[in-house]
Order: C-alpha cells, then sequence, then structure tokens
C-alpha cells in the first residue's frame, strides 16, 4: 500500500438503483415500495422539455407525500449544457424536504462540472439553513467524462457515487451500436470459424472503479436497456461486480431481484471467505505467513480479498 492509504468508499448498499421519470408521479409509489437500496427520480432525459417543470414539482412534493422508508433518495438533474439544471438545483434545494439525500448530475466531463454544482448546492443549502447535507453522484457517459474520471472523482468531498452511463457513452465515443450495455453483435474475435464475444464497456468500467477506489466513491454499473433479457443482464451485472462495482441500474422493476441477488454475496463466498480467514489466523499463529487452502495458496492479501466479501455482507445484511 502506498503511504497514502485508499480511502473506503461510503459504508451503505447501492445493489440496485431504481430509476423513474419525475414526469409519471403514478410510479413513485411503487418505487418507494420496490426492493431497490437507491431511488433516482429523473429530471433528464426520460422527462420531455415540455414537462420539466411539473417534473421537478413532482418529486418535490414526492420528498414531502411519499414514504422513502430506508431508500437512498436521489435526484438527477440536466445536463450543465442545458438552460434547465440551474433551476432543478435551486428549486429542488429551496423546496424538497430533508427526505432528499443525494442529486446525481448526468454527462459530467470535467472536475468544474462537480464544482460548479457543489458551489451552488452550499451557497443555497446556508441560505435556507438546510441542516442535512446533499451528496451527490455522477454518471461517466462521455469521452471527456471516461479521459478525466480521476479529477472527477476527487472533484468534491459531497461525491459519493459514480456511474457508467452506457447509452450516452457510447453516443459520445462514436460507438457504432444502439444498444444499452450487454454484449454487442460486432464486437468479436474470430478463430477458426468461431465467434467470441468480448466486452466494449469493460475497459471503461475498470477505468471508473480505479478512479473511485482510489478517492473513496461508490463504482456503480448503470442501465442495460434490454428488460425482456434477464440473463443478458445478469451476466453483465455479475462481470460489474466481479470488476469491483458495487451495484447496477434498473430501469424497470424486473431487474432489481437480479442486482439485488448478484451484488449480494452468496452464501457460499461468505463462507469461503471465511474459512480463509480461519485458515490464515491458525497459520499466522504459527507464524507462518501463507497457507494451503482447498489445495491452493491463500496470504496475507488473501486476507485482503476475503475481507472485502465479508464486509460487504456484513454491511448489506446491517441495511
Ligand atoms: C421502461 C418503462 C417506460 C416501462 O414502463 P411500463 O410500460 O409502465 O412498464 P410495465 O407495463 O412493464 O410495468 C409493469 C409494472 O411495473 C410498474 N413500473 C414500470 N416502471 C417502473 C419503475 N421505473 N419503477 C417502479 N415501477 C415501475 C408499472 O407501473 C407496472 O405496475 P402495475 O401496473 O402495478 O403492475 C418504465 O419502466 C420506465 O419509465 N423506466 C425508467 C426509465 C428511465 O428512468 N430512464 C432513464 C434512465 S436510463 C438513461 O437515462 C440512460 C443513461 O443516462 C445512459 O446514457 O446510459
Ligand atoms: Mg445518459
Amino acid at each position: 500500500m502506498s503511504f497514502r492509504l485508499q480511502p473506503a468508499a461510503p459504508a451503505r448498499p447501492n445493489r440496485c438503483q431504481l430509476f423513474g421519470p419525475g414526469s409519471r408521479p403514478a410510479l413513485f409509489e411503487k418505487m418507494a415500495a420496490s426492493d431497490a437500496d437507491v431511488i433516482n427520480l429523473d429530471l433528464e432525459d426520460s422527462v420531455a422539455p415540455a414537462d420539466k417543470d411539473e417534473a421537478r414539482r413532482n418529486i418535490i412534493q414526492a420528498t414531502h407525500d411519499v414514504d422513502w422508508n430506508t431508500k437512498y433518495l436521489t435526484v438527477r438533474i440536466n445536463g450543465l449544457d442545458t438552460p434547465y439544471w440551474y433551476r432543478d438545483v435551486v428549486d429542488l434545494l429551496e423546496n424538497a424536504s430533508d427526505r432528499l439525500d443525494q442529486i446525481m448530475i448526468p454527462k459530467v466531463g470535467c472536475a468544474a462540472d462537480v464544482y460548479a454544482v457543489d458551489a451552488l448546492v452550499t451557497a443555497i443549502e446556508t441560505a435556507k439553513g438546510r441542516r442535512k447535507p446533499i451528496s451527490l453522484e455522477v454518471i461517466i457517459e462521455t469521452a471527456a467524462g471516461i479521459a478525466h474520471v480521476e479529477e472527477i472523482a476527487a472533484s468534491s468531498p459531497r461525491l459519493q457515487a459514480m456511474s457508467l452511463g452506457a447509452a450516452d457513452f457510447a453516443a459520445s465515443m462514436g460507438m457504432q451500436t444502439t444498444g444499452i450495455g450487454g454484449t454487442q453483435e460486432n464486437y468479436y474475435m474470430h478463430r477458426d470459424g468461431q465467434k467470441y464475444w468480448s466486452d466494449p464497456w469493460h475497459w471503461a468500467q475498470t477505468a471508473i472503479v480505479a478512479a473511485c477506489r482510489t478517492h473513496g466513491v461508490l463504482p456503480v454499473d448503470g442501465p442495460f436497456g434490454d428488460f425482456s433479457d434477464d440473463e443478458g443482464f445478469r451476466a453483465q451485472a455479475r462481470r460489474s461486480a466481479t470488476l469491483g462495482m458495487v451495484g447496477k441500474w434498473a430501469i424497470h422493476p424486473k431487474q432489481i431481484a437480479i442486482a439485488n441477488e448478484v451484488f449480494t454475496p452468496s452464501d457460499e463466498a461468505v463462507a469461503e471467505a471465511r474459512e480463509i480467514l480461519a485458515a490464515m489466523e491458525d497459520a499466522q499463529s504459527t507464524g507462518a505467513g501463507a497457507a494451503v487452502y482447498k489445495g491452493r495458496l491463500v496470504d496475507i492479501a488473501s486476507v485482503r480479498q476475503a475481507e472485502v466479501i465479508v464486509r460487504q455482507a456484513e454491511m448489506i445484511a446491517k441495511g
């Protein structure tokens, strides 16, 4: 480990972020009653320009009226290149109840984007005497966002989470696909007459995970558009969890249970992690720095790996 220790990310469950348009208030009670850890009420792309004002009013009302229970309640504002975003922040911070936890900033391209929102949030919080500080989350979904991902991860002490937005990311990168996440037909290797599909999102995900882990931010996988494809969603979520992401968006309630299952360490994984910890404790009590567990080497690094799984399971169990 470097002399500079790796900060811990916020210790709260973030296995599934359920999205719903701010212009469909009929969905809010259903979202609140769902099993998602995080709720993202949207003011951005799922809301038509003519509906922005009403969507803002719906969301503010819902922070007062809906019982969000233990959900982490987030609102996605409009991008900083639009005329809507400042009004989103001002109206929310001046009128939403203290139930509002977080603001999500889409299409962040550099640290200054986060700085601008942070400055506005800070001014309104102070002016209005809001007691609960609002946290921020960002979406990396442009070429600039991924090019500046580390400075974005370091941009504000309010920053708690960072997602990959596959649809806008693909558009910004000029990728030849209309798919949102998952396997892309033309992204394959070819050998001996066989196609082997690869993962075009992998490199962006690992860049996000590295930036987040360096700065104590939760790395999250974004949307998987084909909500009829459960196994495609599960495979994408499993790849993300294996890479170190803590959760995934759901753009339809069907996806919540799969995300929760994948991002909760299984009983078998937790049992194995505990066995590794026990094996290493035995080894260390005899002065050994390594041991053999089920025919494979385990050492002090294995302890750190096992602790990740046990800590994750304990944090989720606590809620
Ligand atoms: C995708 C949807 C438009 C589908 O809505 P609908 O046609 O109503 O779905 P169903 O009839 O299958 O719904 C079945 C029941 O589930 C309820 N429902 C539907 N959606 C939600 C929801 N989001 N939360 C809670 N409950 C929901 C229906 O009311 C039905 O209930 P019942 O009648 O009682 O059985 C819709 O799901 C939707 O709007 N999804 C969210 C879209 C969204 O927010 N998109 C923005 C995020 S993705 C993005 O922005 C891309 C990203 O930025 C990037 O660049 O990658
Ligand atoms: Mg987007």
